[in-house]
């Protein structure tokens, strides 16, 4: 299987890739959807997060006010890595599931849209590595434009992340998204050829249908050379 990894920075324009993605029936791990539920009202992930950061971040009917712990954790680095530190474990076994259950669904690509690739690390695990890049001026406007938010919080967002330029320096393939959609339709169409090329024979074997394959010829083997002494 070949597990190709989307990163970015905020507001770059991931999910708008990871959305074409599925429109071409390629199916997308969305590590944001995967936090989102690590934090719903009464999951092992809420329950760490209320303990550590306190009451204040809820709102009257008991789910987490996002924009209030976003704003908290955005402008505060420790606060931030607490909280990283108290959601990876439930985010990666969430990734870790949805993976699985892709390949025991027999897909041969999938795409991994994860915002924190490099900085959690888990950029070993995926190959090539997508990342969606804009300029600096198109992020922040994009970003306030969409969130509706302040420039002030929009920057702190930003800042919160590992460079967009370094990101850009460790992909394996880059999308410009500084341009109109229809610029990245037309990038979009190229990197799609890229990621649907055939599978390597390393690719081939970690897909089921090759471990599958792998697994019937240790049988098949085993039975010859029963039969044969
Ligand atoms: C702080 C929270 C509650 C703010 O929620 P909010 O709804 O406002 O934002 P949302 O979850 O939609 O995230 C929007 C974007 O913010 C960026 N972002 C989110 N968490 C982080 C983080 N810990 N560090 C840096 N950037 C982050 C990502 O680019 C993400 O796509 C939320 O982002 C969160 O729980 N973050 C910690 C979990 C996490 O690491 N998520 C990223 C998945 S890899
Ligand atoms: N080429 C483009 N031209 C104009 N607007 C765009 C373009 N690409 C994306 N956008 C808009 O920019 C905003 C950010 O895009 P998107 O939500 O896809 O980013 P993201 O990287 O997934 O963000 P996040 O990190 O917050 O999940 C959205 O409002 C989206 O509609």
């Amino acid at each position: 299987m070949r597990m190709v990894g989307l990163t970015g920075g905020i507001a770059s324009g991931k999910s708008t890739v990871s959305s074409m993605f599925k429109l071409n029936n390629i199916p997308v791990v969305d590590a944001d959807v995967i936090a989102r539920d690590a934090l719903k009202k009464g999951s092992g992930g809420y329950k760490k997060v209320v303990a550590a950061f306190g009451p204040d971040i809820l709102q009257d009917d008991g789910h987490v006010d996002r924009l209030k712990l976003g704003r908290i954790v955005f402008s505060d680095a420790a606060k931030r890595q607490l909280l990283n530190r108290l959601l990876a474990p439930y985010i990666s076994s969430g990734i870790f599931l949805e993976i699985l259950k892709l390949w025991m669904k027999g897909h041969k690509v999938i795409v991994l849209d994860i915002p924190l690739l490099f900085e959690a690390k888990l950029d070993k695990w995926t190959k090539p590595i997508v990342v969606v890049w804009v300029d600096p001026e198109t992020q922040l406007h994009r970003l306030m434009a969409r969130d509706n938010s302040t420039e002030e919080d929009a920057r702190n967002r930003i800042n919160a992340q590992m460079s967009l330029d370094l990101k850009k320096s460790r992909a394996d393939i880059v999308i410009d998204n500084t341009g109109s959609l229809q610029d990245l339709e037309e990038r979009f169409g190229e990197v799609l050829l890229q990621v649907k090329r055939p599978l390597t024979w390393t690719e081939f074997w970690l897909s089921r249908d090759g471990a599958l394959s792998a697994l019937l010829g240790v049988i098949i083997g085993v039975l010859v050379v029963k039969k044969i002494f």
